[in-house]
């Protein structure tokens, strides 16, 4: 059953399983998926205050204030973080400030220092105060407000912003657990020794990263030879696992038990997504253990599990910019095309070497240009370009 890349990533997110809601410590909350609204506990900033340090006055007074026509205020006390100022700032008067510190009552503009010349206990203008540099209490958000929404992924900044709505923790839904295999007689670990005809176990290294990266708790396997009792051992003896990634072994050939073992033994989803590379991606459920068999070529891995496997896993859509065409780029007739290609500026160009056994081709481009079934760009035409390197 031929697929669309859409398809796949629909059929993919079916089969997973609803997760419970873990409680857990800002700390290790990054890369997880939020399980619930986060409203805030405070007001940010908590009160009005100064973005500058300088001094705080009544804007009024200023209006003239000019390096020709300077402007001299009486100093009449200090604000700092923690130790505002009690009194109020009347006409003709100023208050020093530092960044972070309240605003006096009275004063509703601010001067920074490069602007202020010291005259005993006076203060001289050499240009207006302004009210731009007073940060408002709730200006960012306030107490009550729902600031993060339930589903969004924590980032690093996403989780700054729930310290600063006043959580300690937070509610995020549990990691999935993905277990991945490499199949193949030819898969051998890096740090052993290689013979001709053999390959290093690439493919893992990058599922693995990606994995984390996206999130989920991974597990990397032994790779499983090309037998289908070993295979159907090794998928035996897997346990807790929410979805096995393989990599290998689902293309025409009459050593890919991985498709075999999918159609003979398990229930088949799709076999073949409607792109390139990555053509012969296949997902089912081997006794009750869904399984996406990613194609064994090291680029096609990567690829597919980046605009497939990842997006189904996180909830979060593939992440495209729009940018203009730096050289021709081809669609094909039936399929999605993602072409490796380098962007510089604004443009993107194509990478030269498009082989799915390329694998430094991923890491050299740093992009892929998406191009739908059946279209084509011209220089100039501005594409779909996913990062990824
Ligand atoms: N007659 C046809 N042959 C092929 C077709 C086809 O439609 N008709 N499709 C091609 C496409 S497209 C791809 S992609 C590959 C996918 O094949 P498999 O998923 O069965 O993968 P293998 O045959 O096991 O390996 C392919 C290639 O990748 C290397 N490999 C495998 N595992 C790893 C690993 N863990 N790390 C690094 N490299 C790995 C392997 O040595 C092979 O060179 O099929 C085409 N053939
Ligand atoms: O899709 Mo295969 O992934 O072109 O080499």
């Amino acid at each position: 059953m031929f697929v669309s890349v859409e398809e796949a990533r629909t059929l993919l997110s079916a089969l997973l399983p609803e997760r419970e809601t873990e409680h857990v410590p800002l700390a290790l909350a990054y890369g997880r998926t939020l399980a619930a609204d986060l409203i805030a506990k405070v007001s940010h900033p908590s009160a009005t205050e100064s973005a500058l340090d300088g001094i705080a006055c009544r804007g009024a007074d200023t209006l003239l204030a000019s390096r020709d026509t300077p402007v001299r205020l009486r100093l009449v006390g200090e604000s700092r973080a923690g130790q505002a100022f009690a009194g109020e700032v009347g006409a003709g008067e100023a208050v020093r400030i530092y960044t972070g510190a309240p605003l006096p009552d009275g004063a509703d503009a601010i001067c920074p220092v490069e602007q202020l010349q010291d005259a005993g206990d006076d203060i001289v203008l050499l240009r207006p105060a302004l009210s731009s540099d007073v940060r408002h209490e709730g200006g960012d958000f306030r107490a009550g407000e729902t600031v993060l929404r339930a589903g969004v992924r924590l980032t690093p900044s996403r989780v700054a912003l729930a310290a600063a709505l006043g959580h300690a923790e937070v509610p995020t839904l549990r990691p999935l657990k993905v277990a991945v295999m490499s199949t193949g007689d030819e898969v051998v670990e890096p740090g052993q020794p290689l013979t001709a005809g053999q390959v290093y176990n690439s493919n893992a290294y990058g599922l693995l990263g990606m994995l984390q990266e996206a999130g989920c708790q991974a597990a990397l396997l032994p790779a499983a030879p090309d037998s289908p009792e070993a295979l159907e051992l090794a998928l035996t003896s897997i346990g807790g696992a929410d979805v096995l990634l393989t990599s290998g072994g689902v293309s025409m050939g009459k050593y890919d038990f991985v498709r075999d073992l999918l159609i003979e033994g398990g229930q088949v989803s799709f076999w073949k997504v409607r792109m390139r590379p990555g053509g012969p991606a296949m997902l089912g459920g081997w006794r009750g253990l869904p399984v996406f068999g990613l194609p064994g070529n090291p680029v096609s891995s990567l690829v597919v599990f980046h605009v497939i496997v990842r997006p189904a896993l996180t909830g979060q859509p593939l992440s495209t910019l729009r940018l203009r065409a730096g050289t021709p780029f081809r669609g094909l007739a039936d399929k999605t095309a993602f072409w490796r290609a380098e962007v510089r500026g604004a443009e993107v160009f194509d990478y030269a070497k498009q082989g799915s056994g390329v694998l430094r081709s991923l890491s050299e481009a740093g992009a892929l240009v998406v191009m739908p079934e059946g279209s084509s760009a011209e220089v100039g035409d501005e594409v779909d370009v996913v990062l990824m390197g």
